[in-house]
């Protein structure tokens, strides 16, 4: 039987899943690729791969998208990991260089710039570009938030924009998987998540940033109704961009 091909997420944000899928009996039949968000959401488009944990914001892009378990990469107010780092106060920004590795958090904030902020604001894919403001998310944010006179954690004012938790990246197929793999499949991110104590002690301790704090009280990995909820109202304001 030809394996199902996995791509997930590389950051830390994903390691309690692989935790779950690395212990379960679902590992032999499954092919896992760890990609910058990016290259997972690139890699269901173009049918490289079967499942992604891929940023929502490419659901639109997946041909026969459909969401499988119970679990994502989400947040109930404050992420501590999906941020606009900038050097003026939200209301003065005038440009924003967007982050390569990111599909979700560029359009979040373009959403939130002009929705909630209520700014116009050119945006950039040039990394040599000096901009007023910059789109930072994942690992390379750890640490950072002292670097920048202006900190907006993006899941934080969504939650002050719209009421609604968020949901960054979800567990998306683009063809039917077979219910059984799925429910197994869910059974070993679930037994990840169980054992996020076990998963710390497995990361490297860091300076300036509390993993601990952020794998188990700023990131909630349920795909609760209201996490539903708020992809789709996020999905139809990038629509109205
Ligand atoms: C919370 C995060 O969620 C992520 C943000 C993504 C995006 O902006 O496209 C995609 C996948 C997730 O890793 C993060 O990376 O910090």
């Amino acid at each position: 039987m030809s394996k199902i091909k996995i791509s997930a997420v590389s950051y830390t944000n994903t390691k309690p899943f692989i935790y779950g899928i690395e212990r379960s009996d679902v590992r032999d039949e499954i092919d896992l690729s760890l990609d910058i968000p990016s290259d997972c959401a690139a890699k269901l488009i173009d049918n490289k791969v079967d499942i992604g944990l891929i940023p929502v914001a490419a659901i639109p892009y997946v041909p026969n998208a459909n969401i499988i378990g119970s679990y994502c990469i989400g947040s109930v107010g404050a992420v501590n990991s999906v941020f606009i780092f900038s050097n003026v106060p939200a209301a003065e920004i005038k440009t924003v260089k967007l982050d390569l590795q990111s599909r979700t958090s560029n359009n979040l904030a373009k959403v939130l710039l002009k929705f909630h902020f209520k700014v116009e604001v050119e945006f950039t894919t040039d990394q040599e570009a000096l901009t007023d403001a910059i789109v930072l998310i994942g690992d390379r944010t750890f640490g950072r938030k002292g670097d920048f006179a202006h900190v907006y954690d993006m899941g934080e004012e969504w939650m002050k924009f719209t009421g609604l938790p968020f949901v960054y990246a979800a567990w998306v197929a683009n063809k039917t998987i077979s219910p059984t793999f799925v429910a197994a499949f869910d059974e070993a991110l679930k037994f990840g998540l169980a054992h996020i104590n076990e998963v710390l002690k497995e990361l490297p301790q860091l300076k300036n940033f509390d993993l601990e704090d952020y794998l188990v009280n700023k990131l909630d990995f349920e795909l609760t109704d209201e996490k539903r909820k708020a992809l789709e109202l996020f999905l139809s304001y990038i629509k109205k961009l």
